[in-house]
């Protein structure tokens, strides 16, 4: 029962609120009902069924005024209620959501599961929040007002009271018999609007590639075919949906015949009298339409579910495991000890196999090889975006699975072949590195970095909104602002994927500049795409589909055949 889902996802602080708002609700209600108490005396007055004078009219106006007054004041403190609760529980859970994300294995966001994610994260959460904040108090308003008028009916005449509520069971039969191809339908439409977010996701990104090739608009075959589902499933949903609405309020409504018919056979047999059987009528046009209200609250809700489902879902992903008792390293060495990797446990190929290598503190090493050898994956082993199949990565003897996380992310600066830019200012998005870095700290980096200069020609200075992604910096710049984040961060073990292949001469040595004042004194690893970039590495480790086939300085492997000394002469007298 997805109420019950609801009110057991409302733990925390923020429980009692919402039950709270709850009762403000039925408090509410009950005063909407009071009125018809005192209409029902006043018909009565009028048909001459009860002494009439003034005390009685000044008691039935006051019984009105004290319910209109009991209405106001505790639909105010029940909106409130459900406005904090609601806006305060989402908010809460919204960033146990964004620490839960950031501790998930980097395998986890592929680019169909960061579309859905975006759904789930922006679309999902809003859906649920609307649960909170308003629908789940108007469906408790739209069964109790006709609860308290219900017993109005019976107290005005049982029979009547039967029959009007007689419809109740079978309309929600009827709705119970459309849900099934409902429920399936929506099922569907969640998914695909997920499907739907990926595709555009991954449109937007590509959309220089997809330009480039022609094959922008409807040409786009992927994103077109689930937009396509996505609005054929709509209209079927739709249509479904309204139907069963439709069936729904029509056996509903059938009711206030049955009470037309038993008032009036009543009234004829002398058992009711007028003001009954007309106040009677009166009640029934509120009788229905907040159960009809309801019974279509609760079909959004059940869609809503669905949302709730997915939210779950996601909280669900396993972690990467924290350790229980977190072990602190007493130096910068890395160690890989015997360490195979797969990116997915069911491939065949692992990414890494067997690879066992040290890098000693305060030293560089640089990691070579051809394209797909596991380089990159090295570099993010040590950084935990995955954890090793077998085998272990030890930072000063521990091993990283026994480290806490802020305690490793504290150690490690990355400086990534593709550096992500925020849409923020240029100042801000070097102290990215160490968030409470003062404005001549930020300077200073990026005077190291050899960035001050372009941004000092900027119009804004360090004040320069960068925009989302950085789009008008060219590539040295970009690397240059991520090796300036990470002299501020000052992390004692440096990781760069090098790609300087696309970086004129100029820019080069300017990048090189900058990244030898971040390496000086720290533990290093360089993956290394140009082979006279490492000469000078303190140790060089060469990759080959996954193992490790070489180590040694530039001198050494450049001594003994081997893959380095091919790649190095191959290098050195490039194929005509
Ligand atoms: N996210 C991923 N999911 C699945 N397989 C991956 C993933 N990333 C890399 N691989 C695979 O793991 C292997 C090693 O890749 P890796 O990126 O570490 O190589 P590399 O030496 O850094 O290559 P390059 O020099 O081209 O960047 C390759 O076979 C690659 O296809």
């Amino acid at each position: 029962m997805i109420v019950l889902d609801v009110l057991r996802m409302a733990d925390g602080p923020h429980a009692a609120r919402v039950r709270r708002g709850m009762l403000f609700k039925i408090g509410e209600t009950f005063c909407a009902a009071v009125p018809f108490a005192a209409l029902y005396g006043a018909l009565m007055l009028v048909f001459g069924e009860a002494p009439f004078g003034m005390g009685e009219i000044l008691g039935l106006t006051g019984l009105v005024a004290a319910g209109l007054a009991g209405q106001f004041a505790f639909g105010v403190l029940g909106a409130r209620t459900a406005f904090i609760s609601g806006y305060g529980m989402m908010g809460d859970f919204r960033f146990t959501m964004m620490d839960h994300l950031s501790k998930l294995p980097l395998g986890f966001f592929t680019f169909q599961r960061t579309g859905a994610l975006t759904t789930t994260v922006a679309e999902n959460v809003k859906m649920v929040e609307e649960m909170f904040t308003k629908v789940v108090n108007e469906i408790v308003a739209g069964f109790t007002l006709p609860l308290f008028i219900g017993i109005l009916l019976v107290v005005i005449d049982w029979r009547m009271g039967l029959a009007a509520v007689a419809s109740v069971p079978l309309a929600f039969a009827v709705l119970r018999l459309t849900q099934g191809r409902f429920m399936r339908l929506s099922a569907k439409r969640v998914d695909v609007h997920a499907e739907v977010s990926g595709r555009l996701l991954e449109y937007i990104d590509g959309l220089r590639v997809i330009r480039g090739y022609g094959l922008a608009g409807a040409k786009f075959a992927s994103l077109r075919d689930s937009l396509d589902t996505q609005r054929r499933v709509s209209v079927a949903l739709e249509i479904q949906g309204g139907l069963g609405i439709m069936a729904m309020a029509v056996v509903l409504e059938m009711g206030f015949i049955a009470l037309l018919m038993v008032g009036a056979f009543a009234m004829l047999g002398g058992a009711l009298s007028p003001a009954s059987y007309l106040m009677a009528m009166v009640l029934a046009q509120k009788f229905y339409a907040p159960i009809t209200r309801s019974l279509m609250l609760l079909v959004d809700i059940k869609y809503l579910s669905l949302a709730l489902k997915r939210v779950q879902t996601l909280l669900n992903a396993p972690r990467l495991p924290e350790p229980v008792e977190p072990k602190v390293p007493s130096n910068n060495a890395i160690v890989f000890d015997a360490v195979s990797f797969r990116y997915d446990e069911a491939g065949d190929e692992p990414a890494l196999s067997e690879v066992t290598f040290t890098l000693r503190e305060g030293t560089t090493t640089a990691l070579v090889g051809p394209s797909g050898a596991g380089k990159s994956t090295v570099a993010h082993l040590i950084a935990r975006f995955h954890d090793v199949t077998s085998g272990a990565v030890r930072i000063g003897g521990v091993d990283l699975r026994d480290m806490a996380s802020d305690e490793l992310m504290r150690r490690v600066s990355m400086v990534l072949q593709d550096v992500h830019l925020f849409d923020d200012t240029v100042a801000n998005n070097i102290r990215i590195g160490r968030s409470d870095a003062s404005d001549e700290d930020v300077v200073a980096a990026a005077r190291h970095a050899q960035c001050h200069a372009f941004i000092e020609a900027l119009p804004q200075g360090y004040q320069a909104p960068i925009g989302e992604g950085g789009a008008w910096l060219s590539g040295g710049q970009k690397q240059r602002l991520s090796i300036a984040r990470a002299l501020l961060k000052d992390a004692p073990i440096v990781l760069l994927d090098e790609s300087t292949a696309s970086l004129d001469p100029e820019c080069e040595a300017a990048f090189h500049q900058a990244f030898k004042i971040l390496a000086a004194g720290k533990t290093v690893l360089v993956i290394a795409h140009r082979l006279h970039t490492v000469v000078n590495a303190d140790q060089i480790v060469v990759m080959e589909r996954g193992r490790v086939v070489q180590t040694g300085t530039h001198g050494d492997l450049i001594a003994s055949p081997g893959l380095y000394r091919t790649l190095w002469t191959d290098m050195a007298e490039p194929t005509p």
